[in-house]
């Protein structure tokens, strides 16, 4: 903010929104006093101390104007030796405020530099020297086009220089099969290069990544532990999936290739990821965005909002990953470019943040270490503001259903989306924005309505809305009667709890008899959510003989829609996965505890599927033997 004045010298408040800070330095050197700005479009508003303002909300709304721009009035041009120069002179100044860090004035001299008339060998080695400005302020596209105009020429001084350069920028840009290309031949053409093998292993590590899906991630898990902000350096997988329409819910992903339950997805890198350290009680600045059309928005999701315009203002090849994702109702300028600047519509960039924005911790097996009980968060744009939160625009193509075949896991800014169940080719693959609960359908439905605008028309729903108020509150009593036989298992005698079985399982049939359709079309989520945890309490007391344990944890995953054959003795085949809800990893590790006395030979089995279950929840597998047992 500042005060500024016109011509006449009418003097007004000022606000820019979104500005760069963080690569340019301070505020304070975004407004400089005597500097003149031409605002397009400006907006009038009454500020908060009830005095009038002027605010910028797009960046390119506002032009900086160099002290030789003719645009400046007459009355307030300042005549100075520093208007006039060389290519060199302009050059030498670049260089003198590169070294000082002043970026932008330095990108301001080497453009005056190269509007000076000057040999082509001069002008590339400004062209040059400008990219490696561009790259500091990760204006990848711009390094990229001046090395690129300066490496064309057969007369370009340093084309070593530039080939670095030019890897560099396509690293920033993610595009490392190029990359990879550009340091080879750098490798080849310049063998002494010493700065050019560990950056090629490097990229072509990431290609690796991004082609086949491999990650070590134990090594994801400690750079997370360690960065601040946690933003890793890892590649996109995108291999088992595309968007395409899915009709009436608009775009959708869907797999390309058969998965089996288990089976990676996806791992995507936050486009733009906003980070508040709650251990540290720091993090990015905190902001606070009034938005007229969205009310305010506060933390994370205004410092993502700001991160996610910057981006694209730097970066305008990468403008269409975002403006693709959904935006609703609203309608978006269609220009692209004004005066040489990209137009990144801010408030389309609010509008897709609030619809498409994943609420995140720093990870979620540290998230469930410190807080075992927690469900996964809904999704997007959680209404814990002060939570961290990131864009990943692959998996924000992702429709809702409370049946939802896939689960999401983070590492970092890093995103792991794994099928909770086989799916074929070309299956659309859902997941959660809001967990389903046995009772939570009305409140669900109104959530989805109001946040993002439908009805989930999933057989879960459809079955919810179709069920009678009787029913429900026989279900409910059921449970109710249910959860304390399960206490009773738990308190009773030695030799009862043959009778007590044999009541819940005539309890758990009657409970199964309220609903029509079959629990793998419709997960039974009241008869889950009343047999999980008192099933694992009574376990842990060692109360029941292990063979009625293990028909009542059959009959626990029969209800979430498992279909399951053998189990009891001899082999166990899950032949469908059930709904991958809380407590499914803990219920597979105590069956397997169970097993060790009733039929040892099902151990290694359901630890198999215990640890399948594990990776869909926390996204891999690798952490499994030192946490795995932590579920008891
Ligand atoms: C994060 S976007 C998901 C991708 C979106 N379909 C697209 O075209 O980019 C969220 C929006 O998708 C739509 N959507 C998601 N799940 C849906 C469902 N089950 N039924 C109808 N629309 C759904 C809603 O318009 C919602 O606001």
């Amino acid at each position: 903010m500042a005060i500024v004045e016109d011509e006449k010298g009418d003097v007004l408040m000022v606000q820019l929104y979104h500005q760069e800070n963080d690569a340019v330095g301070q505020a304070e050197d975004i407004l400089v006093e005597g500097m003149v700005l031409i605002l397009k479009e400006p907006y009038l508003k009454l500020m908060s101390d009830g005095n009038y303002g002027l605010r910028v909300d797009h960046l390119s709304d506002v032009v900086f104007l160099s002290a030789n721009d003719e645009r400046i009035p007459t009355s307030w041009q300042r005549e100075s030796p520093a208007l006039s120069g060389t290519a060199l002179t302009w050059k030498a100044k670049g260089n003198e405020h590169f070294k000082t860090s002043a970026y932008r004035s330095a990108v301001e001299c080497y453009t005056r530099a190269l509007d000076c008339p000057s040999t082509l060998e001069e002008g590339q080695v400004i062209r040059l020297n400008r990219s490696l400005v561009f790259l500091r302020l990760q204006q990848y596209d711009a390094a990229l086009s001046d090395i690129e105009s300066a490496t064309v020429a057969e007369t370009a001084k340093s084309p070593e220089k530039a080939l670095f350069r030019k890897a560099e920028a396509l690293y920033g840009l993610e595009r490392y099969r190029e990359c990879c290309e550009a340091l080879k031949k750098l490798r080849l053409e310049y063998p002494d290069n010493t700065a050019a093998k560990p950056r090629l292993t490097r990229a072509i590590g990431r290609l690796a990544e991004h082609t086949t899906g491999k990650y070590q991630f134990k090594q994801l898990h400690s750079e997370a532990a360690e960065l601040r902000p946690p933003h890793l350096d890892h590649a996109t997988y995108m291999g088992q999936v595309s968007i395409r329409p899915a009709g009436s819910r608009g775009r959708g992903l869907f797999t390309t290739k058969g998965v089996k339950a288990g089976d990676l997805l996806f791992c995507e890198k936050a486009f733009s990821h906003a980070f508040i350290d709650k251990e540290q009680g720091r993090g990015v600045d905190m902001t606070l965005l009034i938005d007229s059309e969205n009310g305010g928005t506060m933390g994370a999701q205004s410092d993502l909002s700001d991160m996610t315009i910057r981006k694209l203002y730097r970066n305008p090849s990468l403008m269409s990953t975002i403006t693709d994702l959904h935006h609703g109702s609203y309608q978006p300028v269609d220009t692209i470019q004004v005066d040489g600047k990209p137009v990144v519509d801010t408030f389309l960039m609010r509008r897709i943040i609030a619809l498409n924005a994943f609420g995140c911790p720093l990870s979620t097996l540290a998230s469930h270490q410190q807080h075992p009980n927690r469900t996964q968060t809904t999704n997007p744009a959680e209404k814990e503001t002060f939570h961290s939160c990131g864009l990943w625009p692959t998996a924000s193509a992702i429709n809702h259903s409370c049946t939802s075949n896939a689960r999401r896991a983070f590492i970092g800014d890093m995103m792991i989306a794994r099928a909770t169940r086989d799916l074929a080719p070309d299956t659309e693959i859902t997941w959660w924005y809001q967990v389903p609960t046995a009772d939570g359908h009305a409140q669900r439905k109104t959530a989805l309505l109001r946040h993002w605008g439908f009805a989930c028309d999933c057989a879960l729903c459809e079955d919810e809305e179709r069920t009678s108020a009787a029913v429900r509150a026989r279900r409910k009593g059921l449970a109710a009667r249910l959860e304390r036989c399960l206490v009773a298992l738990g308190r009773g005698r030695k030799g009862e709890e043959a009778a007590v079985v044999a009541e819940i399982e005539t309890v758990a049939e009657a409970m199964a008899a309220t609903y029509d359709r079959p629990s793998r079309e419709v997960p039974r989520l009241a008869i889950w959510e009343a047999m999980q945890k008192p099933l694992m309490a009574v376990v842990e007391m060692k109360q029941v003989q292990p063979a009625g344990w293990v028909k009542l944890f059959l009959s626990a995953f029969a209800a979430l829609g498992y279909v399951i054959e053998g189990g009891m003795s001899g082999m166990i085949v899950v032949r469908e996965w059930g709904l991958m809800v809380g407590g499914v990893v803990a219920a597979w590790m105590s069956l397997r505890d169970v097993y060790r006395l009733a039929a040892p030979e099902l151990v290694m089995p359901a630890e198999g599927y215990a640890k399948t279950a594990y990776r869909m929840v926390f996204g891999e597998d690798e952490t499994f033997e030192p946490y795995g047992e932590c579920w008891l």
